[in-house]
């Protein structure tokens, strides 16, 4: 149905439900796929809630993600902001550069690459349940389980050798830590980077079989570039998988009927529990944001050049029109073609590794305690509704 639409609305990452997108979202992309916004700096500009309008912008070459035209919908930063000038950093270039530097990435990003990875992940998993059994409820899931596990899998990854990982951690959790502030989080990405520059200088020297090292042998990239890529890497897979797990952990003890469907066949079910969790939770909060660099006609509307564009994943995810019953949870439903691994050409190159790091990680933690419940009443979990990343900031849980 089509109504009349007011002027340029104003983006809310309220959740009212905190399973669900937030508010005011499927009201609008009921009114159209795409609307006026306006953005923190008070220039007005889109935003796309609709399935096919989302594919459509993300698949666009015309719209760019370069950082200095990128402007925040909501709050008075952009937290990539503390990102910017560092060299081979991607997700932030347009072709041709951005095409120069992930050409390179994709064959250590396949499939086949992350199943290689299954059996040390699942070991990697193993060890930490039997930290969280050893420990005793309650345990905050977050801490114990949910972001070791993608933590160690990029060490792997970068092959950050086994005595180095205490200060890489302690430099990406300074990072990732919601409550640093923005000097000290500037602080832990120039640490990580010197970091990143050091561990590049040793796979010169002593190559191994991991990203990094391939990279190297490429001999198409600066020694900055590497370090940014691996920095890249660490950013963008660490606290996504994270929040993946503990927040569809939280879902899952909060839907017992789809945890029971789960449950029966941990294993069997798990890829397609995942792909419906991540398209119901599609925790890229506020969205992806895009700039036009030229004039783009979508759905009737002209978007102009230099105009901003944020495309909601979580409204694109509940579209009806593509997904029947939305808003219901169905573990064992068809939910391949969600967005929240994104669409065109920076769709999420750790796609195949998140899948790995989810399949393994939920039903290693579901078989391990079958009696896993919150600690706490399901109001006092605090949801990340102030970050560019949705999740819980702490997931009390006993067994
Ligand atoms: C559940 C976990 C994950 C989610 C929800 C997720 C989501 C996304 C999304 C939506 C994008 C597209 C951004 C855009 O178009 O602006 C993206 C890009 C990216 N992701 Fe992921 N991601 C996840 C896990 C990972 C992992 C494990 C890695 C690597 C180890 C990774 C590395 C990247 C990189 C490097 C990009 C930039 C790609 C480019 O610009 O070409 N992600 N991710």
């Amino acid at each position: 149905m089509t109504h009349a639409m007011s002027g340029p609305v104003t983006l809310s990452l309220d959740r009212p439900n905190p399973f669900d997108p937030p508010r005011d979202l499927a009201r609008w992309r009921e009114e159209g796929p795409i609307r006026p916004m306006l953005y923190a700096d008070g220039h007005v500009g889109w935003l796309v809630t609709g399935y096919e309008a989302a594919r459509a912008v993300l698949a666009d070459p015309r719209f760019g993600t370069d950082l200095d035209r990128l402007h925040p919908p909501v709050g008075g930063r952009l937290t990539q902001r503390l990102f910017a000038g560092i060299p081979g950093f991607f997700l932030h270039q347009d072709p041709p550069e951005h095409t120069r530097i992930r050409r390179l990435l994709t064959g250590q990003f396949t499939l086949r690459r992350a199943k290689e990875l299954e059996p040390r992940i699942r070991q990697i998993a193993g060890e930490l349940l039997d930290g969280m059994e050893k420990a005793g409820p309650p345990v905050d899931l977050v801490e114990v389980f949910a972001l070791p596990l993608p933590s160690l899998v990029i060490c792997e990854l970068l092959g950050v050798p086994t005595g180095a990982q205490e200060s890489f951690q302690r430099q990406s959790e300074v990072m990732l830590d919601l409550d640093s502030t923005s000097d000290q989080v500037r602080e832990a990405v120039s640490g990580l980077m010197a970091f990143m520059l050091e561990l590049v200088d040793g796979k010169r020297a002593r190559p191994g079989e991991d990203v990094i090292s391939n990279l190297v042998a490429t001999k198409q990239l600066t020694k900055e570039e590497i370090a940014g890529v691996a920095m890249l890497l660490v950013v963008a897979g660490h606290e996504t998988t994270a929040n993946m797990l503990a927040l569809g952990t939280f879902t899952l003890l909060r839907n017992p009927a789809q945890l029971a469907a789960l449950r029966e066949d941990p294993v069997r079910r798990a890829p397609a529990a995942v792909e419906e969790l991540m398209r119901y939770l599609s925790i890229i909060h506020i969205g992806l944001l895009r700039t036009a660099m030229a004039d783009v006609p979508i759905e009737g509307h002209m978007i102009r050049a230099g105009e901003s564009v944020t495309v909601s994943l979580s409204a694109a995810d509940r579209d009806p029109a593509r997904f029947p019953d939305p808003d219901a949870l169905d573990v064992t439903r068809p939910a391949t073609g969600h967005l929240a691994f994104g669409h065109g050409v920076h769709q999420c190159i750790g796609q195949q590794l998140a899948r790995v790091e989810m399949r393994v990680g939920y039903p290693a933690l579901l078989e391990r305690f079958p009696g896993l419940r919150l600690a706490v009443e399901p109001e006092q979990v605090a949801t990340r509704s102030d970050m560019a990343i949705y999740g819980v900031h702490r997931l009390p849980v006993a067994w």
